[in-house]
Formats: structure tokens, sequence, C-alpha cells
């Protein structure tokens, strides 16, 4: 999906909300365990449940690695079963010297056909170049993680004077454009935001840590927000687990529909 279709879901669903399919087959509800494939069966419920109030879905594919050959067919079937005009993330966190690189980003998006996929800064231009290579797909670098190890190694200072998450956002911005370069930042990582907005005024973020992680909904749309939204915001845990019984998908309907009648409000403010 290219950039300008993603704005016009936006704008059509009044949501920029993704959900994130981190299906873990021992937090799904017991009475799904009996059918062929328990993780397709929860997320295709899921995804009927939810699906008019998200513009995308995240698909964390250690969820679906950690199951073996059985896992990556629920992956697959799960791409197979969203509709259309959904936006997939692979959030599958990969990047490594360029011919490898290629593999992945054939897996990814030539034999899975998602729309995007997360990609790690570290070993440089030429392990994130053969993502951005393939047209109309996305690279989601990440930038600012939501976890507190982010300390560890985006946050170091520099000789510059700059932060490392920063020296990343400047370099890698000229790899690709904001058609096909999108960067992560963490949700609890708010107060960043207006500065990675002066740094990247127009690329998408993707946002993660809404929800289970603490972040917060308005402040990262207040912060982060342009004309054309700019954020996919997405919650896993919060949503697909909003109940562990018969009705989880009802439940997980009801927490996405409050969190996209939130980004409508946020999205009218920001008209
Ligand atoms: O900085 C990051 C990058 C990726 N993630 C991923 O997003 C979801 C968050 O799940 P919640 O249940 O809503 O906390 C999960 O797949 C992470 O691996 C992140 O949290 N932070």
């Amino acid at each position: 999906m290219n950039r300008t279709k993603l704005i016009s879901q936006i704008k059509a669903k009044e949501s920029y909300l993704c959900i994130g399919l981190d299906s873990d087959i021992t937090k799904i509800p017991a009475h799904l365990l009996n059918a062929q494939d328990p993780i397709f069966e929860f997320n295709k419920q899921i995804i009927d449940a939810t699906e008019k109030y998200a513009v995308s879905y995240k698909i964390n594919t250690a969820f679906y690695e950690a199951l073996g050959t059985k896992g990556w067919e629920s992956l697959q079937k799960t791409i197979d079963y969203l509709p259309k005009d959904i936006f997939i993330i692979a959030d599958a966190k990969r990047g490594d010297i360029g011919n490898t690189s290629s593999q992945y980003a054939k897996a990814f998006f030539e034999n899975l056909n998602c729309d995007a996929v997360t990609v790690a800064p570290y070993m440089g231009e030429d392990s994130v170049k053969p993502f951005l290579e393939i047209k109309d797909k996305w690279t989601i670098l990440l930038a600012l993680t939501s976890n507190s190890g982010a300390q560890d190694f985006e946050m170091l200072e520099l000789k510059n004077g700059k932060k490392v998450y920063e020296e990343v956002l400047e370099k890698s911005q000229n790899w690709g454009t904001d058609e096909n370069l999108m960067y992560v930042v963490g949700a609890t990582k708010a107060e960043y935001i207006e500065n990675i907005r002066k740094i990247i005024p127009n690329h998408f973020l993707l946002v993660p840590g809404v929800g289970a992680q603490g972040g917060n909904l308005a402040e990262v749309s207040k912060a982060g927000m342009t004309k054309e939204c700019g954020l996919l915001i997405n919650s896993s845990r919060q949503i697909i687990y909003a109940s562990k019984d018969k009705d989880f998908a009802e439940m997980a309907a009801k927490k996405a529909q409050e969190i996209q009648q939130e980004m409508a409000i946020q999205l009218s403010v920001t008209k």
C-alpha cells in the first residue's frame, strides 16, 4: 500500500490504529485449543471483530516462529485472510549484510506479501537498502524503542553531541523517502517526539507501547501528529487479550473501538 492510500484509509476510518497480533498459544482462550489451527482461529476472530476500527495489523513474527513450521503456516494464513485495504506490518526486526537482507526482503515482501517490515539500522546502509529497493513496500527502521534498554545504545551521546537515535534518523532519511521509510518510536518515549519531528517532519512513525507498556495515546498524538496524520499507533496485548473467555473477540472490538474513538478526536483537533 502506498502513502496516498494509507492516508486515505486513515481519513476514511478516522483511525491510525495498528492492532498487534502477538498471538501467544499460552494466552489464547482455552476453548480455541481444540481447533485445527488455534492461532489462526484466534486471529481470524480478532480480525473479523476489529477490522473496522484499524488501518493496520502488525504481526510480530516471534510468536509464530516460536511454533516452528506450524507457526509459519498460521502466519501465512493470517496474512492471506487480512482484508486488502489493511496495511500489513511484519514486525521481524531484520537486517544483515546486503545479500542476506535481500533474502529477508523477498521473504516478507514477495513471498508473504506484507506492506512493511521492521528493520534494525545498526548494520548500516547496505543492510537496509535491499528492503528499500522493493517498489511500493515500506521499511520501518528502529529509532527510539519503547523498552528500558533504549538507554544502552539508542540514547548514548556521540562525539558530535547527537544521540545515537538522532544520528540514525538524520543519516537514514537519505537512504529512502517518506514514501518507503518509516520509523519506530516507542509510546513510552513521547517526550522525545517533538524533537524527532524536527528531524523527520513528514515520515510516518510506528508507535508501539500504548496500553500494556503504559504509553499515552493523547500525548503521542499531540507531539507526533502531522497534517497527514503521520502516525500508526500499535497496541497488542490490551486489545487481543481484553478477555480470556469466549467473549474475547467482542471485548477486543470494544477496546479497539474505544481507541479509535479517541483517535477520531485527535484527528479532528489537528485538521
Ligand atoms: O520499540 C518497540 C518495538 C517493537 N515493539 C513491539 O510492539 C508490540 C507491543 O505490544 P504491546 O502488547 O502493545 O505492549 C510488541 O510486538 C513488541 O515486540 C515494542 O513494544 N517496542
